[in-house]
């Protein structure tokens, strides 16, 4: 049964980053899917403006919907404070794997809890199941027809609070039409356009902020 290209990401990492040190898994992740194969990671430039959201935000408690292959809960967990934590929700068995190998070989599984599920399942159980209070930072990467729901959802079980950012990918690739209307267009949020390009190609991408207002 030949690997799957998620397998081999992983293998490539084991085999070529140095055990514990973050950033050599993030370059060596975006060394392999920019020479070898194309993978949906956020990706290095895209990658640049989640730090920088990140480091102005600087959350205690961090949602990400959609793990993949792990690459930007190593890239949120490197940048968490002491005793701050990543919460990580993938619904595919196989990704949830072999992001959990990666999450523990880049040596931050202190600070990241992997779900694995829906999202439209996790999030009501956040506050109860996972102790959550409210949220500092949620970034949207999963299926992009959830950003809207699940961007309600997170509202009706009060799980963001005055400040709380949200950060979306792939605004433009594959595209998020319906989130922009609804976010742009809703009084309770203050949006930022990051326009940037699709991770690993030159086609134009770009990254959206949004301040809940409260
Ligand atoms: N509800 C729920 N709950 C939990 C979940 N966990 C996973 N999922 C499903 C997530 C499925 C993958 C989502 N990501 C993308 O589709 C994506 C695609 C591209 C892309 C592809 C081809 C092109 F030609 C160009 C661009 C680039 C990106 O950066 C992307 O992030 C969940 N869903
Ligand atoms: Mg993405």
């Amino acid at each position: 049964m030949n690997q799957s290209k998620e397998q081999r990401i992983l293998n490539f990492v084991l085999q070529n980053a140095v055990r514990g040190d973050p950033c050599s898994v993030l370059d060596t992740i975006d060394k392999y899917c920019s020479q070898k194969e194309w993978a949906m990671n956020v990706g290095d430039e895209k990658g640049l403006i989640l730090d920088k959201t990140l480091e102005e935000v600087n959350p205690s408690v961090a949602l990400e919907l959609g793990t993949y292959c792990g690459y930007s809960a190593v890239r949120i967990a490197r940048l968490l404070k002491p005793g701050a934590r990543l919460l990580t929700v993938e619904f595919n068995p196989e990704f949830a794997a072999i992001a959990k190998q990666m999450i523990e070989f880049a040596g931050v599984q202190d600070k990241v809890k992997l779900l694995e599920g829906p999202s439209e399942e996790i999030i009501p159980q956040l506050k109860k199941k996972y102790e959550v209070g409210t949220l500092d930072f949620v970034f949207l990467d999963h299926w992009k027809d959830r950003y809207t729901p699940d961007t309600i959802l997170l509202q009706e079980c009060n799980l963001l609070k005055k400040g709380s950012v949200l950060l979306a990918d792939n605004i433009i690739v594959p595209g998020a039409p319906e989130f922009i209307n609804y976010i742009r267009n809703n009084p309770r949020f203050q949006c930022t356009n990051y326009p940037s390009h699709l991770e690993y190609m030159k086609v134009v991408d770009a990254m959206e902020k949004a301040v809940f207002l409260g």
